[in-house]
């Protein structure tokens, strides 16, 4: 024993081989007549457009139904009932989180390329077999158009997926340097406990993606739909466990949303919270979790994208013949109304020059009036009805409010009715007011405001873009010349998590355009980029030493100071 100098040198526990994969961002398809996905299309929509489907509450691998029944309706048409589900109550929640940490060891521990086999298998389901099973519920649940339910349900959650595959295969590569006899090295553990992933309605993509990134990178999830996106949400869980996703490890919760946030804030096993939806939601989560803090066993992250007031800011200098001014008008249309401005980077404030404006005006006004709003089933609509009754309520105060407010003006639109479905028309106000509530509460409707500036003012305009809304979610500038393009650019620096220059203020795409705001927009995480599934890590540094210890003190150190 004496002679021996070395340690046998432990082996790492998971070596890090290599393993390929090829991530591209998926191709929208055109569904025009004639084309093998419009058929399958509309064998999905008439499959789910008849009678309730039935969506269960899924722990482990165990369905569960309550006596606590809800539906979801048809927004475009609100009497008919698309799928019936049940809250998860109080028990249900606790017994969730209990399977979940059972699940815990065994899928962390479960090698990187079985997890990635298991998302590509899932990134394969989406762009095949679910296709249009996810694009159809996402439509008539969520009252998506087809061109918008395929660039969510289908090419964005695919591409969720896929990148991350990439981008976590990319990241495990890197590992320390190792000096001298020791070797060093980087283990990804998953966090400990359980994370609650909270998603909202507007888009089938991120709720599969605020459930899925976190079990990726070998964590347990409770996930909580929103109510109003459940069919096309229930379909991703389900194809995730065709994929090969163990039980347990997303658990599938629909819950009353203040419930599921007190069950999950108690727990002292909360890992994080992966959350999506309004500001407001998201500060009482994080309150509920500041007034436990003391009961974790570990902090627990917050992640939160909330809520935006974007803007389009266009500068005199942008429009240098007839094309330039419709390309703005149209970017404009496109941010503010696509899916009933129900996007959280949809443009819902204007400034524009005052030499500009009546051009603009009438450019609007000329193509707003063209938009058909409807049923999406109808492949003429451009926009149909908002998700909710709630939601039609408050944006239906919103218009009424600017019909009595003198400093208002509505250009075009205004007009409501909820008779059949949720609709509002697209609606345009002028104010003269920049900082009415118009220009700084989100409204997430299809309402679009504007303000006419001097164009000798331009400078103030910048300022007051700055500070006229509490969140920084998306923005775009309009602008020719370079300099004003600068200095526009420094003036709006934390004005916009997402920035664009002469393009709309939405449609990002991942690993184009990772996305997330800060300030009440958000933990800006960049959904969409390598650096987001990060946040789900909880890395170990291991070192390990070879060479025997022969000595306490250091022989260097031997000769004494000389004063
Ligand atoms: N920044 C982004 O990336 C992004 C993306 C999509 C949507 N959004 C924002 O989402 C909002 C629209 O979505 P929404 O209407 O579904 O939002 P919401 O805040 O009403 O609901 C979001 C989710 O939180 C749940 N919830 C409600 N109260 C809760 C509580 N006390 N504890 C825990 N969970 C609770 C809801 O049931 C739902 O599942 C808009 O503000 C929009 O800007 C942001
Ligand atoms: N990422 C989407 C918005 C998501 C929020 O609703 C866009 O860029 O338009």
């Amino acid at each position: 024993m004496q002679s021996m100098k070395k340690f046998l040198l432990a082996k790492p526990l998971r070596f890090y081989s290599s393993y390929t994969y090829q991530a591209t961002n998926e191709p929208i398809l055109s569904y025009e007549k004639g084309t093998k996905e419009r058929d399958s299309l509309i064998e999905k929509l008439k499959n789910y457009n008849s009678g309730i489907h039935e969506v269960p509450i899924v722990v482990g691998d165990k369905e569960y139904t309550t006596d606590i029944v809800k539906y979801q309706v048809k927004p475009h048409d609100h009497k008919s009932r698309l799928a019936k589900f049940y809250y998860a109550d109080k028990a249900l929640l606790n017994k969730a989180i209990d399977v979940s940490q059972c699940a815990l060891r065994g899928w962390d521990l479960t090698p990187f390329e079985e997890k990635a086999n298991i998302f590509a298998k899932a990134v394969d389901l989406i762009r095949g077999k679910y296709r249009f099973d996810l694009v159809a519920s996402t439509m008539l649940g969520q009252g998506k158009t087809i061109v918008q339910a395929e660039i969510d349900a289908a090419c964005e959650l695919a591409d969720f997926f896929s990148f991350n595959v990439k981008w976590a295969n990319e990241a495990r590569q890197w590992q320390p340097i190792s000096a001298g006899k020791a070797v060093n090295r980087l283990e990804w553990r998953a966090m400990e406990g359980f994370w609650a992933s909270i998603s909202p309605f507007n888009f089938t993509a991120i709720g599969g993606h605020l459930a899925g990134a976190p079990a990726f990178m070998g964590n347990v999830v409770l996930w909580k739909p929103s109510d109003t996106a459940i069919l096309s949400n229930y379909i991703v869980f389900k194809l995730l466990r065709e994929a090969g996703l163990p039980p347990g490890v997303i658990n599938f919760v629909p819950s009353d949303g203040p419930v599921f946030g007190d069950v999950i804030t108690r727990s002292p096993f909360l890992a994080g919270v992966n959350f999506t939806g309004s500001s407001r939601t998201f500060e009482a989560i994080w309150r509920n979790v500041g007034d436990n803090i003391s009961t974790y066993k570990s902090f627990p992250r917050l992640i939160g994208e909330c809520g935006g007031k974007n803007y389009h800011l266009i500068h005199r200098s942008a429009v240098q013949s007839q094309e330039c001014l419709e390309h703005i008008v149209n970017s404009t249309i496109r941010s503010a109304f696509e899916y009933s401005g129900q996007k959280c980077s949809a443009c819902s404030r204007c400034y524009v020059p005052k030499s500009l404006w009546p051009r603009f005006r009438d450019g609007l006004v000329d193509v707003v009036s063209g938009l058909r709003l409807g049923s999406p089933l109808d492949v003429g609509n451009f926009l149909s009805a908002v998700i909710d009754g709630n939601s039609y309520k408050k944006i239906r105060n919103y218009i009424d409010q600017a019909k009595k407010d003198g400093n208002l003006k509505i250009v075009c639109g205004g007009g409501y009715d909820e008779s059949i479905g949720y609709y509002i028309q697209p609606t345009i106000i002028e104010t003269t007011d920049p900082k009415n509530l118009l220009m700084y509460e989100e409204i997430f409707g299809p309402v679009l405001t504007v303000y006419a500036y001097e164009d000798d003012e331009y400078d103030d305009i910048l300022k007051l873009i700055d500070s006229t809304s509490q969140y920084a979610l998306t923005g775009a500038v309009f602008i020719a010349d370079q300099e004003i393009l600068l200095k526009s650019q420094r003036a709006l620096r934390y004005s916009a998590g997402n920035f664009y220059i002469n393009d709309k203020s939405t449609g990002s795409i991942v690993a184009q355009q990772p996305f997330g705001g800060s300030r009440k927009s958000g933990t800006n995480d960049k959904a969409g980029s390598p650096q987001y599934i990060m946040r789900f890590v909880n890395p170990q540094s291991i070192k390990s030493q070879s060479e025997l210890s022969t000595r306490v003190d250091y022989d260097y150190m031997k000769d004494p100071l000389e004063f």
